[in-house]
């Protein structure tokens, strides 16, 4: 497993990350995902060897401090693929197994990329391919060697929308169906969530939650993470026996008895036979649905409606409350750091 205790990396007199504690337990895949900025490639980075950082990194109680990035026994798949354009598809796979001391390349490059859905694409020249079956081919390279641990930064990002989400399905798959342990970097929670086992939320050189795609999801830590996740309205409700009353209705959700405060995703509410009255400001269209913003008696909020039925700014409506855009603020408590205790 991959142990990281009290990492800080500084750029100059600046910390990128500060005293990061992470752990990635064997055929685990980890998100790190955090707005642009907040430091995620940086950390990223240093567990693969390629950023000096303070802290301890290691991997099974062995100390990486002294190891260089190529001893780490570590793959890495970049935005760009970072393909060498002069060899074939299949040449691409095979370094990275030459690389490795692995003798018998022929045929684990086949395997390889019979596994990302490339096979019979070995003789391609890479600069033929699309940019998707490119990141099929970054990835078959470094899974190619079996590495110990699957560094991923941002390896979707810069693919187009569709293809970005049948990838990010593939590459779960992929993942789960090899028993790669996995970090991968993403500023898109939606990769995090489809991609991820778990997910560390970073915000500026932090990591502020680790949970379950669910737990951080539902029961993210403050409102800053909250937001990051698309809570667009904050509101206070009262949870009491695994009901909690909001402005817009009671939602069957699991809090402590007691106030607590509310995220809501414009998800939360929808424009439609419902308890609420509202009168429609604004409509506008997104993929599957139209996203409004309505005034109500709590306030400004944001709702959605369906594209079936397309809304007239300024016209009165109903809203319903739709528990699964719901997010429960709960703070994580605080668990002494053994160095601080110390
Ligand atoms: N080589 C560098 N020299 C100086 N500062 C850097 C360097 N690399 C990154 N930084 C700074 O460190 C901080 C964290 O950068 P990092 O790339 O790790 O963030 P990120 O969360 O991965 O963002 P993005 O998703 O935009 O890549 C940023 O403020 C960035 O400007």
């Amino acid at each position: 497993m991959l142990r990281v205790e009290g990492v800080t990396v500084r750029y100059g007199r600046v910390p990128a990350v500060s005293s990061v504690d992470m752990e990635i337990a064997d055929g685990e895949v980890l998100a790190l995902l955090g707005p642009s900025g907040c430091g995620k490639s940086t950390l990223l980075r240093a567990v693969a060897g390629l950023e000096p950082a303070d802290g301890s990194i290691s991997w099974d109680g062995v100390d990486l401090g002294g190891v260089p990035v190529h001893r780490r026994g570590f793959g890495l798949v970049f935005q760009d693929g970072q393909l060498f354009p002069h060899r074939t598809v299949a040449g691409n796979v095979a370094f990275g197994l030459r690389m490795a001391g692995e003798r018998r390349v022929e045929g684990r490059a086949d395997e390889l990329l019979e596994l990302v859905g490339l096979k019979g694409f070995g003789p391609r020249r890479v600069t033929e391919l699309s940019g998707g079956e490119q990141q099929r081919v970054a990835l078959a390279r470094a899974l190619a060697p079996r590495p110990r641990l699957l560094l991923l930064d941002e390896p979707l990002s810069a693919l187009d929308r569709s293809l970005r989400e049948q990838l990010a399905i593939d590459l779960s798959r992929l993942l789960r169906d090899s028993g790669t342990t996995a970090l991968v970097v993403t500023h898109d929670h939606d990769e995090a969530f489809t991609l991820a086992s778990r997910v560390a939320v970073m915000r500026a050189g932090r990591i502020v939650q680790t949970g379950t795609p669910e737990q951080v999801w539902r029961y993210p830590t403050d409102e800053d993470t909250a937001r990051f996740l698309g809570c667009t309205t904050f509101m206070d409700g009262t949870a009491l026996n695994g009901t909690i009353q909001t402005p817009f209705g009671p939602a069957p959700l699991t809090a402590p008895d007691g106030p607590v405060r509310l995220g809501l995703r414009p998800t939360a509410l929808h424009a439609g036979p419902g308890p609420t009255p509202a009168t429609i400001l604004t409509a506008v269209h997104r993929r599957d649905h139209i996203r409004l913003t309505v005034t109500t008696s709590a306030g400004q909020v944001d709702a959605i409606t369906s594209i079936t039925t397309p809304p007239t700014p300024g016209t009165p409506t109903t809203l319903s409350l739709a528990p699964d855009g719901l997010a429960i603020i709960t703070p994580t408590p605080k668990t002494p750091r053994t160095h601080d205790v110390l």
